[in-house]
């Protein structure tokens, strides 16, 4: 495989993200991994940190070379005002969206192979004025993708939604037959293509308890669900099961024959699959022009700048997805 070039967003100043950054100078890479960060606040960190590093500044017409140990090659965004290690300060939220906008115009132009994005805090971008209900949507607008799938996976078990971050009060809504159905397409078509599954089995969560219960318990599934996926099962073949009850999808017998679980909104298959594999897991926006992935948590505010404290295990697992997907020796 040739040496792909990764730009990594540092995220919130003040969360784990810079130190998740810091943390891969301590290891040799087969890739090279571009850090989207202010420079200052780096250095500054790996002090907190006691984290020997050399940063080296980026430029673009860089030779795609093997990280090795010890120094981390950063392309600088400057911050808006001062950071201090686990205390939001909503005046940098437009730093976190600059930098978010150079990685994705970088993948844009082919001057980067991936991103791979450390944590936002989307509250605080929120407070500073910016309407922004995560990555998976900042992305789709910003490379002017028109729909996008976020889906996340650990061993054993991926997952996707049909919706993402919006209030649960809306979920019904924004669930159209046209939009599931899209959903779906685009989902199957990125497991083969991405994932190299030849037939992947998608299996479907209802939204009400119990799917529905023929109706008495929601009509979703009867009016909307159900007529949806009997459509695409006939016209495209895709290989659907469901919709299911949400409380015994996640059961042996299916998972064993699951490649997907669908699920109608975010904490109907978020907290199942995060109690499986949290820390070890990553989230892919599928649907985009380029190749995105994701840690699995948040900004652990309180735990930047301490060391001992931080798990730095789904950065590398979002890493080795960024490298392999798409490749044909997929190994994950
Ligand atoms: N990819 C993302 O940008 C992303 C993902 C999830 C949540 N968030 C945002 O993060 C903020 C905080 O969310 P939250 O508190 O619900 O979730 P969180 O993942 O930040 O924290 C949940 C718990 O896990 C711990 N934790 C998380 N990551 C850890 C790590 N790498 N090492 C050690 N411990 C870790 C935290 O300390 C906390 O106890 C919110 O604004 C949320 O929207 C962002
Ligand atoms: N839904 C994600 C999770 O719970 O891990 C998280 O909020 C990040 O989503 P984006 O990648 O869209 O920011």
């Amino acid at each position: 495989m040739s040496i792909k070039r990764i730009i990594i967003t540092s995220g919130e100043p003040a969360g784990i993200g810079p130190d998740l950054a810091l943390f891969l100078s301590t290891e040799n890479w087969s890739h090279q991994l571009i850090i989207c960060a202010d420079k200052t606040l780096l250095s500054k960190r790996a002090q907190l940190l006691g984290i020997d590093v050399n940063l080296i500044n980026y430029e673009s017409n860089m030779k795609p070379i093997m990280q090795k140990a010890g120094s981390l090659i950063v392309d600088h965004i400057p911050l808006n005002d001062i950071v201090i290690a686990g205390k939001i300060n909503p005046n940098n939220s437009c730093y976190v969206l600059n930098i978010l906008e150079k990685a994705i115009l970088g993948c844009m132009n082919n001057e980067f192979d991936a991103i791979v994005t450390c944590p936002v805090h989307k509250g605080a971008i929120n407070r500073s004025g910016f309407s922004f209900s995560g990555h998976t949507e900042f992305l789709a607008e910003k490379s002017n993708t028109s729909l996008v799938v976020m889906m996340l996976s650990t061993k054993g078990l991926k997952v996707a939604l049909a919706t993402t971050h919006i209030p649960l009060s809306q979920v019904s809504k924004t669930l159209t037959k046209d939009k599931l159905e899209k959903t779906i397409r685009l989902l199957n078509r990125e497991l083969i293509k991405k994932f190299r599954i030849k037939s992947p089995s998608i299996y479907v969560c209802g939204l009400n308890p119990h799917a529905g219960e023929n109706g008495f318990l929601g009509r979703e599934e009867v009016e909307m669900i159900i007529p949806t996926l009997e459509k695409i099962r006939q016209k495209y073949a895709i290989n659907l099961i469901g919709p299911l009850p949400a409380d015994t999808i996640f059961n042996d017998k299916y998972l064993k024959k699951a490649d997907v679980i669908l699920g109608m909104y975010h904490d109907q298959v978020l907290p199942v699959l995060k109690y499986k594999g949290f820390s070890r897991s990553v989230n892919i926006t599928l649907g985009l022009p380029f190749i995105r992935t994701s840690v699995d948590h948040g900004t652990a505010l309180e735990f930047a700048g301490k060391r001992k404290a931080i798990n730095i295990k789904s950065l590398r697992t979002a890493i080795k997805y960024a490298v392999n997907l798409g490749e044909n020796h997929l190994k994950i």
